[in-house]
């Protein structure tokens, strides 16, 4: 299967940082499947289902910490990390082969805005709190709350990437909302225009 042809909209997306972002795909495209990254349907939707998909988001970042939970292949922590280089990420995973691919990825596009910690979320022991925690195709937004809002400082937010059901899974996730002090909630959709499909995003405040 080929690699699909990178959209128009990449372009506007990373603007400078394109170059990394191609390597960054030719990467993924060469070793995802291989690695048990990415499923063998993938590659002839690579840019447009993952990578821009995550790209989109990128706008709503604020030069802090950023924290992505459950990185794999790095969706979309990494591909934030190359749109947004005044940020700094922490990627935090959990599976040694996925930790290595992400560290691979760091050294040889020279992100020197990232670190990898390996670590399942809930045990995560990190320097500071967070500003931000991003998180995609972990869990529902009810078990995601318990993995993701302790880990930022008070005022912190939530951005959290989603599927058609976001505003379901946040009607299912009162007692967690209340439990974790999570407000402001609100379900965007990204993309609309710029992407063959759209993104939704849980972006909400805690405590
Ligand atoms: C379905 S994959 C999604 C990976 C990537 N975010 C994406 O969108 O392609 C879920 C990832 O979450 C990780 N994960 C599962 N439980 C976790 C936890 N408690 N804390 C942090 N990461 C976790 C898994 O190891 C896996 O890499």
């Amino acid at each position: 299967m080929t690699l699909e042809l990178e959209p128009p909209a990449a372009l506007e997306l990373f603007g400078d940082r394109i170059g990394v972002a191609r390597a960054f795909a030719a990467n993924l495209a060469e070793q995802g499947e291989e690695r048990g990254l990415i499923g063998p349907l993938e590659l002839p939707r690579l840019w447009s289902r993952h990578i821009l998909n995550c790209a989109i988001v990128a706008p709503l970042l604020r030069p802090g910490v950023v924290g992505d939970v459950g990185s794999g292949a790095g969706l979309p922590g990494l591909v934030l990390a190359i749109a947004r280089p005044d940020v700094s990420f922490v990627l935090i995973e959990p599976m040694e082969r996925r930790v290595a691919w992400l560290n691979e990825q760091v050294a040889e596009l020279g992100l020197d805005n990232v670190s990898v910690v390996r670590a399942r979320a809930e045990e995560a022991r990190l320097e500071e709190p967070l500003d931000q925690v991003t998180a995609r195709a972990v869990s529902a937004f009810r078990k995601l709350l318990p993995l993701t809002a302790p880990l930022l400082r008070d005022g912190g937010e939530l951005v959290l990437m989603k599927g058609a059901a976001a505003p379901a899974e946040v009607e299912a996730a009162g007692k967690e909302i209340r439990k974790y002090k999570v407000h402001d909630i609100e379900v965007l959709t990204l993309g609309e225009g710029v992407l063959s499909e759209v993104t939704r995003v849980i972006r909400a405040s805690v405590r």
